[in-house]
């Protein structure tokens, strides 16, 4: 049986690490095993946090789905494999699970490939392909991949831009469907602490929607609020704060999140009002928008209005 990472890919990784890169995703992952041996190896080299993500395309990773992707910082449906390793008609339930799994484990999850397929040669997609898009965003999907489309098809910058919209407006459709809906989710955390931000991040995007809130801010060191809070999809944008800059890198995989990087102070008073100068100043907010800030540094939930 063939080694799931290569003496090659141990050159490639090596490169990625040396390059700085975010992501490193890992091709047709068998078991938890191969991720956690990935992990300390960047671990041990690498002084930015770079995230593994899981590729799901073969018969092994169905087996083993749900240690993989536990061990995992993310997964990724590749389904030009997967379609070519099992069933055709398989394929969509097995993203669907894929995508579910990943929500309750709150783990960043990429539907890609074969999206846009046509595109590669005609500079409009067809029906059927607008509707398995619309399923990625409507199965709540946090990324959708182009391959084919923008690696060698004639129209790369159209499939994105189809792409783009295509997903917001089925997101935005959605929303004033599902307005004020209860937010099903399971519970994720494990420690009394990481519940109690979890609860603030229910709340809050619970909050956002019923008091028709303008953003959502978030101000986080190790990224878990964001992600938490992401999870829950508030129906405002989210404007996430971080101290890292791989770590403001790393949150653009996750739904919905502008990330910034910021150096954190002790005063909260003094994080809010950068910020709002911030995004003010790229007019992304304007005085008088009303905002809800949250913390996880003091793990509160503050609703004001934009000096
Ligand atoms: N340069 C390319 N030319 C044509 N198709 C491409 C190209 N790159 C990617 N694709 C398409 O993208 C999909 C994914 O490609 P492929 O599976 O080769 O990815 P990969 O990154 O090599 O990963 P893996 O090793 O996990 O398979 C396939 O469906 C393939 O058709
Ligand atoms: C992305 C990829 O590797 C696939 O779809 O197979």
């Amino acid at each position: 049986m063939l080694p799931t990472i290569t003496s090659k890919d141990w050159l490639d990784i090596d490169f990625g690490i040396a390059e700085g890169v975010d992501f490193i995703a890992v091709s047709f992952v068998k078991s938890a095993e191969v991720i956690n041996h990935l992990k300390s190896y960047i671990a041990a080299r690498s002084r930015s946090d770079i995230a593994v993500i899981a590729k799901i395309e073969s018969i092994d990773s169905l087996t083993n789905l749900e240690e993989i992707i536990r061990a995992s910082d993310g997964a990724m449906v590749a389904r030009g494999d997967l379609g070519a390793q099992i069933p055709l008609e398989q394929v969509p339930s097995i993203q669907q699970k894929i995508v579910k799994l990943c929500r309750q484990l709150n783990k960043p999850v990429v539907v890609a490939s074969q999206l846009l397929e046509s595109m590669i040669e005609y500079p409009i997609p067809t029906r059927a392909e607008v509707a398995d898009v619309s399923e990625a965003v409507h199965q709540c999907a946090d990324a959708l991949m182009l391959s084919g489309e923008s690696a060698m098809g004639r129209y790369p910058d159209k499939a994105l831009s189809v792409l783009s919209s295509v997903s917001l407006r089925i997101e935005r459709w959605w929303r004033e469907e599902k307005h004020h809906e209860p937010l099903e989710l399971e519970d994720v955390s494990s420690s009394f602490a990481d519940k109690i931000s979890e609860e603030i991040c229910i709340s809050a995007a619970k909050m956002a929607n019923k008091l028709e809130v303008d953003a959502v801010f978030v101000y986080t060191k190790g990224g878990h609020m964001a992600s938490l809070l992401s999870r829950c999809r508030p129906d405002c944008p989210i404007f996430a704060f971080t101290n890292s800059t791989s770590m403001r890198r790393r949150l653009n995989l996750q739904w919905g999140l502008i990330p910034f990087r910021l150096t954190f102070s002790d005063d909260m008073e003094s994080n809010l009002n950068r910020t709002f100068s911030l995004l003010k100043a790229r007019g992304m907010i304007k005085p008088g928008d009303l905002v809800i800030a949250l913390s996880d540094m003091l793990q509160s939930i503050q609703v004001m209005n934009v000096p």
